[in-house]
C-alpha cells in the first residue's frame, strides 16, 4: 500500500516543498499538500495547524513534513497537537534516532538551514527507519499520559 505523507510550508521553504513533492511522488509516496502554494509571506502556524491535525486524525496512518525557514516555528506549533511527536531534524543521525526512539510523526526541517539535497536524504532515512519499541514505549506513554491529563 502506497504510504500517505501530509506536507506543509511557508513562504520561506515553498521551493523546497515543491522540491520534496516531486522527489516523493517519484519514488511513488501519495502526497497531500496543504499549502502554502506560492512565495507571498504567510504565518506558518496555520500549515504547522493543518499538518499536525491531520496526522493525528489519521492515528498513525500517514506521516508530516514541516518546512520553514528554520523548522523551529513549525515544531513549536505542531506540537501543540495531542498526538504530535513533531521532530526538528537537520542532520542523519537524528533523523533515524527520531523514530527509532522517539516515533515521530512530524518531520520539520528549516529551509534556510540545510540544502535540499541534505533535506531529501533526511527524508529518505526517517521515513525508511521504523521506532524500535522496548523501554521506548514506556517513554512515549508518559508523554501521551501527560497529553491525555493536561491537554
Ligand atoms: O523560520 C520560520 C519560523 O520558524 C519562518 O519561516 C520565518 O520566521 C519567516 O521569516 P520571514 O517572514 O522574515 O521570511
Amino acid at each position: 500500500m502506497q504510504q500517505i505523507i501530509v506536507i506543509g510550508s511557508d513562504h520561506a521553504a515553498f521551493e523546497l516543498k515543491t522540491f520534496l513533492t516531486k522527489q516523493l511522488q517519484t519514488s511513488g509516496f501519495i502526497v497531500e499538500d496543504v499549502g502554502t502554494y506560492n512565495q507571498e509571506s504567510v504565518d506558518y502556524p496555520q500549515f504547522a495547524q493543518a499538518v499536525a491535525e491531520n496526522i493525528a486524525n489519521a492515528r498513525g496512518g500517514k506521516k508530516g513534513i514541516l518546512l520553514c525557514g528554520t523548522g523551529v516555528g513549525m515544531s513549536i506549533m505542531a506540537n501543540k497537537v495531542k498526538g504530535v511527536r513533531a521532530a526538528l531534524i537537520h542532520d542523519l543521525f537524528s533523523a533515524k534516532l527520531t523514530r527509532e526512539h522517539n516515533d515521530s510523526n512530524v518531520l520539520c526541517m528549516g529551509a534556510r538551514v540545510i540544502a535540499a539535497s541534505m533535506a531529501w536524504e533526511i527524508v529518505n532515512v526517517w521515513l525508511s527507519t521504523p521506532f524500535i519499541g522496548g523501554k521506548h514505549h514506556n517513554r512515549i506513554a508518559f508523554i501521551t499520559n501527560y497529553e491525555q491529563k493536561n491537554l
